[in-house]
């Protein structure tokens, strides 16, 4: 099967192809959520197939779960594998000291507890992805369902408090109906526009009664790759602090696809 990639797919297609030489035989790998991480999923269940690269693979959703067994990947959970060697998943934004906004695709909170339970996070991301501030993509927070409405509230009354820009929230839909995560929650989005003080938000919305978690990843991320369409991927460490520049072939994603893919 030939398919022509467009340019944001060839960019997020070299972020994870490149991301995959991190992972080694043996390893057990937090596997992210998104259509970057779907990217890397099928680059490891390429290797699987076709160089017994043996791994086990702990999902943060359901739809990676599927594509993870579909692609040859073992899934375990993060109760049997407890710890983990490496995560790979995708980002809505990353900043210069690779804080993060994630949870567009409504996996933050797997995705947090399952980064957090790894000795290092890779973000994998196209070039548009880099931001000087988080906020101008809506920052998710998941909250649980029971008096959502007075939670919104709550929030908003904490943004004037701390005079975050922006302000304004709206429930996640899906058509007409809320927005349900895998682990039955809503995600409300905050719509900031810039946030300044990215881990006192993150530290202030999770003390709140009916949040469960916020999107902000901060001092989670070790490294982040970041693909081009032309297959150009910068790959920088923020623990090194180095930042080295490599060339990846586009033109050989043909093989990632399974039957039913
Ligand atoms: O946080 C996420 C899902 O909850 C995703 O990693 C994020 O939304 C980026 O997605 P994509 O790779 O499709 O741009």
């Amino acid at each position: 099967m030939t398919v022509e990639l467009s340019p944001i797919d060839r960019a997020k297609f070299v972020s994870a192809k490149r991301a995959a030489e991190f992972v080694e035989d043996g390893m057990r790998v937090g596997l992210g959520t998104g259509s970057t991480a779907a990217w890397l999923v099928r680059c490891l269940g390429e290797r699987v197939r076709d160089n017994g690269l043996r791994i086990r693979g702990v999902p943060t959703s359901a739809r990676t779960a599927k594509l993870a067994r579909d692609v040859g990947i073992e899934v375990i959970t993060l109760d049997d594998a407890r710890w983990l060697d490496l995560t790979i998943d995708g980002a809505d934004e990353f900043d210069q000291e690779l804080n993060l906004i994630k949870g567009g695709g409504g996996a933050l909170l797997q995705e947090k507890i399952v980064a957090t339970a790894s000795d290092q996070m890779i973000v994998i991301a196209d070039a548009a992805k880099e931001v000087e501030s988080l906020g101008a993509f809506p920052l998710p927070v998941e909250v649980i369902k029971f008096g959502w409405r007075t939670t919104q509230a709550l929030i908003e009354e904490t943004l004037i408090s701390m005079d975050v820009m922006g302000r304004t929230s709206t429930l996640r839909m899906n058509g007409d109906q809320p927005y349900v995560t895998d682990e039955g929650n809503y995600i409300i989005d905050l719509h900031l526009n810039r946030i300044e003080n990215t881990r006192q938000l993150a530290l202030v919305l999770n003390q709140m009664p009916g949040v469960v978690e916020n999107g902000l990843f901060v001092d989670i991320c070790d490294v982040v790759v970041i693909g081009n369409s032309d297959g150009r991927v910068e790959v920088r460490d923020i623990n090194e602090g180095t930042v080295r520049e490599e060339q990846m072939d586009v033109g050989d994603s043909d093989n990632l696809f399974v039957d039913g893919d």
